[in-house]
């Protein structure tokens, strides 16, 4: 399907490009950014960051907020920043900033009315890699972080798709969405209320069962107001114990929920998956 350009930027020296597209996975319109460093050509082809924003977030949240660009163009990785869900007027949607358009939770809807264009999961594993293959000069290696519900969808992603990407970071993720009130209202809506169908999407129970993951770095901050009643970094904690690949789970004292948080220690996820992009 034919990209089409809404907008462009020089930025670090690269390019800030927003694109929208028809996508077959969620059957209708999605839009998408990228990050492309200055060294990115035919003959130079770069590794890839997928960024998985939050509730509420649209393509454009990360890009403007996160202050990644001038340390993405030095190591040299593009990052493609997708929309949180399909989005328009004849796509469901919910009252709640917490379900529908803006909170696609990056699961494949399976439950009416939601299942005719929630299909996140294939669009972030399959779809949109396979576009930004084919239109800009990226290598295979890929590697997947995200924040909040987007970080719930970088940390079950990367374990579930181990073989498709090199290393999973996340900020402050939804650690737990199967025990607290976001992920369970998603996934009642998306899932139904069979409980087993839920554990192929929540971090905890993948982790404890793996035997052996990607590296994965987190960042959580203490003042988070969503720490204990939403993200549960604890049963992540617990759920890695066993672990034998790398994994470290970073409380920052002082900091909350926001991009300043995600802006001050994104350079660190940036080298930490560049150890594993080269
Ligand atoms: N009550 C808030 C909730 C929205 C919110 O905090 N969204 C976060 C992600 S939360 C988990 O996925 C976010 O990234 N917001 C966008 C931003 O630019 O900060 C509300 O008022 O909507």
């Amino acid at each position: 399907m034919p990209l089409e350009l809404i907008q462009q930027a020089k930025v670090a020296n690269g390019w800030h490009k927003r694109y929208k597209h028809q996508s077959s996975s969620v059957n209708g319109e999605m839009t998408f950014a990228i990050f492309l460093p200055p060294n990115a050509n035919q003959e130079h082809p770069v590794p890839v960051l997928y960024w998985l924003s939050g509730l509420t977030c649209t393509d454009e949240n990360f890009m403007q907020k996160a202050a990644a660009f001038s340390t993405a163009a030095e190591l040299g990785i593009a990052i493609v920043a997708p929309d949180t869900s399909p989005r328009g007027e004849d796509v469901a949607n919910d009252d709640g900033y917490d379900l529908g358009q803006g909170a696609g939770f990056y699961v494949n809807a399976t439950q009416a009315p939601w299942n005719k264009h929630y299909q996140m999961l294939d669009y972030i594993v399959q779809e949109l890699p396979e576009l930004i293959a084919a239109n800009f000069p990226v290598s295979q290696a890929k590697s997947i972080a995200g924040h909040s519900m987007g970080g719930h969808g970088a940390l079950t992603i990367g374990i579930k798709h181990a073989d498709g990407y090199r290393s999973i970071s996340a900020f402050s993720p939804i650690a737990n969405p199967m025990h607290c009130p976001w992920g369970q209202k998603a996934f009642n809506a998306y899932l139904g209320s069979d409980k087993s169908q839920w554990r192929q999407y929540d971090a905890s129970e993948l982790l404890s069962q793996c035997q052996a993951t990607l590296p994965i770095l987190i960042d959580q901050g203490d003042q988070d107001d969503f720490l204990a009643e939403q993200l549960k970094p604890d049963t992540l904690i617990a759920a890695a114990a066993n672990l034998t690949s790398p994994f470290e789970l970073r409380m920052q004292p002082g900091y909350d929920h926001s991009y300043f948080f995600i802006s001050t220690f994104i350079a660190d996820h940036l080298r930490f998956h560049g150890q594993y992009l080269v």
